[in-house]
């Protein structure tokens, strides 16, 4: 008897690098430049092509990572990641019947604009280093997810930090201490409440700048006061703290997650040395936050 199976498609591509200049009068801002990695990968009804040689219903990979270069140039006004994804997303799932649902992955570049002499340069960038991310799913009935997120967010901080009353056995080494180097590189993903295209902003809601916000939220909380700080009795907590801070200044952020290895600095007994040196090794971190509230209102 011939086995049944369930199948279901999916393929696409990736690493597709694509790069948008909108070139504004210097007086209105300058130019603006975004350099974005592409993924893009749809579930598609051709499951011939799977199980016999029809390729017929096929969306070929080549002409997905085309579509991404048209869709780019098209974007006469300034988009973001998050906007470009569900552009892309809505094409897919819109144009070809067999498509039900594409998942599109943006990664920027993190370009800046320089200063030279103090000033914002019109058209000068210089590579920067944490990341802007998103992943959007649409579907054809239009239902949607936005995540967005950052990676490679290096913090750290001299003082204001300790490890103490945690768990003392055969196996521990580690001493106790309210004075130590604390540093961590954060990954960080959050939720957008918006649930269908019809739930999307009409007047552009700006991901970007809300990527801006979170981003110094998750500092300003990881560092406290430029002063004084703010004391830190482990990274667990200080991760907490800095989930609940997003979500209780952003109601339209729905959860965040967290990942901040604790990058170690510990001193190094250098037995009759004076000055210790320091080591570092690495320590995992993660928790994820809800933000209980009612998905945002369209107005
Ligand atoms: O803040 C910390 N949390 C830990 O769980 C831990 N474990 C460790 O060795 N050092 C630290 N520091």
């Amino acid at each position: 008897m011939a086995g049944r199976f369930d199948l279901q498609g999916r393929h696409g591509k990736s690493r597709v690098r694509v790069s948008r200049v909108w070139r504004r009068p210097a007086d209105a801002g300058g130019h603006l430049f975004v350099e974005w990695s592409v993924a893009v990968s749809v579930v598609s009804d051709c499951l011939p092509s799977y199980t016999s040689d029809d390729n017929s219903a096929i969306v070929a990979t080549d002409s997905i990572k085309n579509t991404v270069y048209v869709k780019a140039k098209e974007c006469t006004e300034v988009v973001s990641m998050e906007e470009f994804a569900v552009i892309l997303g809505r094409h897919f799932t819109s144009l070809y019947p067999q498509v039900s649902e594409a998942t599109v992955t943006i990664v920027e570049r993190p370009w800046e604009r320089v200063a030279v002499d103090g000033k914002p340069h019109s058209h000068g960038f210089k590579l920067g280093s944490e990341k802007h991310t998103t992943e959007v799913t649409v579907k054809k009935s239009g239902s949607l997810l936005i995540n967005s997120g950052i990676q490679g967010y290096s913090l750290l901080k001299t003082t204001q930090s300790g490890f103490e009353g945690f768990v003392r056995d055969r196996y521990t080494l580690l001493p106790e201490t309210r004075e130590r180097i604390v540093a961590t590189e954060v990954t960080a993903w959050w939720r957008y409440p918006f649930e269908h295209i019809s739930q999307l902003p009409s007047k552009p809601f700006c991901f970007t700048q809300r990527y801006q916000d979170v981003k110094k939220v998750l500092a300003d909380t990881f560092f406290g006061p430029p002063e004084v700080g703010v004391y830190s009795p482990s990274v667990q907590n200080t991760l907490y703290l800095m989930a609940r801070e997003v979500l209780t200044r952003f109601p339209d952020i729905a959860s965040v997650q967290l990942r901040m290895p604790n990058l170690h600095f510990l001193p190094v007994n250098l037995s009759g040395k004076e000055n210790p040196g320091l080591v570092k090794l690495l320590m995992m971190c993660t928790c994820q936050l809800m933000n209980h509230m009612e998905p945002l209102k369209q107005h």
